[in-house]
């Protein structure tokens, strides 16, 4: 520079000359320059909006998955500030019933009890799992009236223990209510100096979920990366995946039932007469109700999606780690560019975009944010190898082993 003045250096493409060019180009193909910081990170404010009416306070979306969301992600995503999209690879009753689990509890996780009957005699102590106690209830399951506890350090001093756990349980247990918040829980198990707090449905005395000391230390450890996402009945977000077959609109009655807070229209091409059809359907039928259409990766099929009513738009087609859709159908498009030309038609609407598939480091999230999506989808980041939730041995487990997945993200 000769006389001090900053020379005009052309660096670099702008977004606009980048994505006009004909390529398509996936996230790793795409870079930003460096700019200039003069803010702090914790001054970064995350909120988003997932839909036209419903937001966010971190930009997570879990993907509607076997392998990725049931309640227990659901819950895991809505603690944190996100949201889950409880899969359709299920009967519609099975999957409201997921839906209903994630929105029953003000604690976040769900633990799987171990319960006896009065009768039963516990003979090993593997019969406690890897939990301190074992429940003894009406009927020998969680759904029935808790009538008291066995301790595994109270099992392990008897002499004789080939007996009716009634003969030696402990009867009257301190419990709290399932409908306690996460602080209340704590608190109550800090005030009576407790080790752990079943809490049990004040109508029907069933215990619902064991609260631990070493589950409030887990949870306190979690950095406050957003407040959680609550619907207008104060109860946990969630959402739910439909197809757009005729048997969806019945599937569809029980969603609602069950509280569902969105729907996502689950194609790997949106842009159908099914489509737009379902979204009008679901627009008439339940006014209240977002529906997210897609998946769309072009302007043109954005266009019609959002003139037949959609509040959100999934942006992928063969994105997906394990997405086969370019292979099998040789359409798609490379995801940056997608979620570029889809969130520029999106902007001009107000309707929001997620950015679904192909995640596979935080680099890929802030890239999709900046290329315009208000949220990003994730399957296999969150869901580790893919197992299938049931393997872990404890949902809990398999729970925060999630958050631990969503924390990594965010930060
Ligand atoms: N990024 C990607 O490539 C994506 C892939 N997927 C995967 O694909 C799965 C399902 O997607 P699709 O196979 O597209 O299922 P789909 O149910 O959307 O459509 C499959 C075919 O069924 C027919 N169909 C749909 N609705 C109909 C109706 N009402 N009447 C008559 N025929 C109808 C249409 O021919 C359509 O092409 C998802 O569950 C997901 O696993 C989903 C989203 C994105
Ligand atoms: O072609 C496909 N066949 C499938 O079976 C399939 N399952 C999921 N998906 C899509 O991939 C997204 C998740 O992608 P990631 O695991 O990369 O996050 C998901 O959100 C979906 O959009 C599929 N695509
Ligand atoms: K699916």
């Amino acid at each position: 520079m000769s006389n001090g003045a900053v020379v005009q250096i052309e660096d670099g493409f702008s977004s606009k000359q980048l994505f006009n060019q004909g390529y398509s180009y996936t996230y790793d193909d795409v870079i930003f320059l460096p700019g200039f910081i003069d803010f702090a990170t914790d001054s970064v404010d995350l909120t988003t909006k997932l839909t036209g009416n419903l937001n966010l306070s971190i930009p997570c979306v879990s993907s509607p998955m076997d392998t990725v969301t049931e309640s227990s992600m659901a819950l895991a995503m809505a603690t944190l500030g996100g949201i889950g999209i409880i899969h359709n690879n299920n009967t519609s009753v099975h999957q409201a019933s997921l839906i209903r689990s994630a929105k029953s509890r003000q604690i976040p996780f769900i633990s799987d009890l171990i319960c006896v009957s009065p009768s039963d005699s516990i003979d090993s102590v593997e019969e406690f799992g890897s939990k301190p106690c074992v429940f003894v209830t009406e009927s020998g399951n969680s759904k029935s009236k808790l009538l008291g506890v066995v301790l595994k350090s109270d099992w392990e001093k008897l002499s004789y223990k080939d007996v009716a756990v009634s003969d030696y349980m402990l009867k009257d247990v301190v419990s709290g209510s399932s409908k306690y918040s996460f602080e209340q829980a704590a608190s109550v198990l800090q005030a009576k100096k407790l080790e752990y707090l079943p809490l049990v449905n004040e109508v029907d005395g069933s215990v619902v979920d064991l609260f631990t000391a070493s589950d409030v230390e887990r949870i306190r450890g979690f950095p406050k990366l957003g407040n959680p996402s609550l619907g207008t009945d104060g109860e946990f977000m969630v959402g739910a995946a439909i197809g757009t077959r005729e048997q969806e609109k019945e599937r569809l009655e029980h969603l609602v039932k069950a509280g569902t807070n969105v729907v996502v229209l689950d194609s790997s091409q949106g842009n159908s007469i099914y489509q737009i059809e379902m979204i009008k359907y679901v627009k008439k039928t339940y006014p209240n109700l977002d529906v997210i259409g897609g998946n769309v990766v072009t302007a043109y099929q954005a266009q019609n999606l959002i003139q037949a009513g959609a509040d959100g738009l999934r942006v992928g087609m063969g994105s997906g780690s394990i997405c086969t859709t370019q292979e099998v159908c040789a359409v798609g498009r490379g995801q940056a560019t997608a979620v570029y030309k889809v969130s520029s038609i999106a902007a001009q609407s107000g309707v929001p975009v997620i950015a679904d598939g192909g995640i596979a480091n935080s680099g890929h999230i802030v890239k999709a944010l900046v290329l315009g999506a208000s949220t990003v989808m994730m399957g296999s980041f969150l869901a580790g190898s893919n197992e299938a939730p049931g393997v872990y041995e404890s949902q809990v487990d398999y729970h925060f082993k999630h958050i631990n997945c969503i924390q990594r993200i965010v930060l």
